[in-house]
């Protein structure tokens, strides 16, 4: 188990779901403290036995491991407040971040600073969560497995190579599960024009969802297989198959994540500039 003291800046919801993830995987709560600029989120964390600061120096210094999860746009003015401490300290820095480099990061805390940039998804909070990990050079073996060991604690974690693999991670993980929130409003808000009361419409579409993933999960039939199974010839899926392609789904799904990827460029664009 995570022994490193762990601690987190932003109480926001990346963050909650990250220390939600550790502590239901048995992660020791007085190794975690936690930051944030207003009191109000501190509370929850409290309750359950963490460290809790409105400063985030504090917090950094208690830190072996500095997990930073304020939004893109203030992660470099955090990055400027903790560099005495980290200085000081040497921790081993994850930043949650989208969009911003980890070069960038090194340019304010020093360029000795080891940085993973983790790219996670809130399904973490209950043990479902799937992350992509970029290290920079900096990071050593020993510090490359911890980083894994405390993202995985919340689901899956896959290492990328090159950091601007980051972005597809965001498009197809870590913004990912408000594609499938979207399209789950969508099914449920058509069951019930369709007829269905609004308790088992929800039940259905999340149950199919979920049963679909697992069946995915268990077997190693391929994914159109998988389809293929479901589809009659001149049946009912077929149908709503070919209505879907008709209308363009495929593309819109694809510029979708694209969307994603070109935002998460302009961001670290945008963070550049903020400086
Ligand atoms: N949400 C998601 O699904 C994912 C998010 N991320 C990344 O995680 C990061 C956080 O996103 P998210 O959790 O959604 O955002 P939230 O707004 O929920 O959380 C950000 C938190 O940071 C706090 N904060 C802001 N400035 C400071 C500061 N100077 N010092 C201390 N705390 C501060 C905010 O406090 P206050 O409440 O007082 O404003 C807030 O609680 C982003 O960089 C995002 O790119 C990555 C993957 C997925
Ligand atoms: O929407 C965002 O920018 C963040 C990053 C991935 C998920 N949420």
């Amino acid at each position: 188990m995570i022994q490193a003291k762990l601690g987190f800046i932003g109480a926001g919801n990346m963050n909650r779901a990250i220390i939600d993830g550790l502590l239901s995987a048995g992660v020791n709560p007085q190794h975690i403290a936690v930051s944030n600029r207003s009191e109000q989120k501190l509370g929850y964390f409290a309750d359950r036995g963490l460290t809790t600061s409105t400063s985030n120096t504090e917090v950094a210094a208690l830190a072996d491991v500095l997990i930073l999860g304020v939004k893109p746009a203030q992660l470099l003015d955090v990055a400027q407040e903790l560099k005495a401490t980290c200085a000081a300290t040497k921790p081993l820095v994850i930043s949650v971040a989208a969009g911003v480099l980890t070069e960038q990061i090194a340019e304010v805390l020093g360029a000795d600073t080891p940085i993973v940039r983790a790219m996670p998804n809130t399904p973490s909070t209950i043990g479902e969560g799937a992350a992509g990990l970029f290290a920079n050079s900096l990071v050593n073996d020993g510090q490359r497995e911890l980083a894994k060991t405390i993202i995985q604690a919340c689901g899956i974690a896959v290492w990328v190579e090159q950091e601007s693999l980051i972005d597809a991670v965001i498009a197809v993980a870590g913004s990912a599960p408000a594609y499938f929130f979207y399209i789950l409003e969508t099914m449920v808000d058509e069951a019930e024009k369709l007829g269905l009361n609004p308790k088992d419409a929800k039940a259905l579409a999340v149950q199919t969802c979920l049963g679909a993933a697992r069946l995915v999960q268990s077997t190693e039939t391929d994914l159109a297989t998988l389809r293929n199974n479901v589809t009659s010839p001149g049946g009912t899926t077929q149908a709503a198959l070919a209505s879907f392609k008709a209308s363009g789904l495929d593309e819109t799904l694809r510029a979708g994540m694209q969307a994603a990827v070109a935002r998460a460029q302009e961001m670290a664009a945008e963070a550049a500039r903020g400086r």
